[in-house]
């Protein structure tokens, strides 16, 4: 997979060096380029923004340096072979960012995000690439930040970790809590780790029974149990014939 992203703050992505995603560029399951919008810029001040028609606050992200950013950036991974991109615009009033949309981001060749600073990027950018490729205009959550950056660490991680072969254990993102399964849906039950024993805190006498229908059947009850709590909205969309059918095989 191959990832752009254009940015005026091209040091917000040095996260994407380290970790699970640096060490998928290291191992050549991800391409990633950082690009900075105002290399795109030829006035004394690199100008990204202006005044927004129509007045009200802020300041708006100007066509002229996106548009050439986009063309030079898309024109490189065409020429690096890369086909099939997507555009990825991060904004508060985009689509729920879900891990159903990071499955399905995941299958794609390549992405390019475009985070945004001030008010957001002028409409028609996103019109004109619009003509060309599928764009996401996504949400991480109903929280408002100064610009895209932050989403763009997220759904990369997100994404990242779905590819074949990132994460070390195959199992780990069979059993994640928005993943599809018999806990499709539950929020993640606590864990537990040596030692058996920490501040007069010991572990949950099931975990140590060897029993394992029965620890996965207390590790349901806690999912539920804390799905209940923090997202009841949940449960309404989990299946509960999946857990009569767990619970025969257990
Ligand atoms: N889930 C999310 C995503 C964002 C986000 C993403 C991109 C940009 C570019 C600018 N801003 C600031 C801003 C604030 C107010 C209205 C418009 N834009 C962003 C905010 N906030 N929360």
């Amino acid at each position: 997979m191959r990832l752009d992203v254009v940015t005026i703050f091209p040091e917000y992505l040095e996260p994407l060096n380290v970790s699970l995603v640096g060490k998928a560029r290291a191992r050549g399951q991800l391409d990633v380029h950082v690009h900075d919008l105002r290399a795109w810029t030829y006035d004394r001040h690199n100008t990204v923004d202006d005044t927004p028609y129509g007045g009200g606050p802020g300041m708006v992200m100007k066509t002229e340096p996106w548009g050439d950013a986009l063309d030079t950036v898309l024109a490189d991974g065409y020429e690096a072979g890369s086909r099939e991109p997507a555009l990825i615009v991060p904004t508060p009033s985009g689509r729920p960012f879900t891990q159903d949309l990071a499955v399905r981001l995941s299958e794609r060749p390549w992405l390019v995000f475009t985070p945004a600073r001030y008010e957001g990027i002028d409409r028609r950018v996103i019109d004109e690439y619009a003509t060309r490729m599928p764009v996401y205009e996504v949400s991480i959550g109903d929280y408002v930040l100064a610009g895209g950056e932050a989403a763009v660490l997220v759904v990369t991680e997100a994404v990242a970790r779905l590819l074949p072969g990132v994460l070390g254990n195959a199992e780990s993102h069979r059993d994640d809590s928005f993943a599809p399964g018999a806990m499709a849906g539950l929020l993640e039950g606590p864990v537990y780790t040596k030692p058996p024993g920490w501040r007069g805190r010991g572990i949950p006498e099931v975990l140590l029974s060897g029993h394992h229908g029965r620890i996965a059947r207390w590790r349901r009850d806690e999912a539920l149990r804390r799905t209940t709590a923090h997202r009841p909205d949940l449960i309404e969309r989990c299946d509960p014939q999946a857990f009569d059918k767990k619970d025969r095989e257990m």
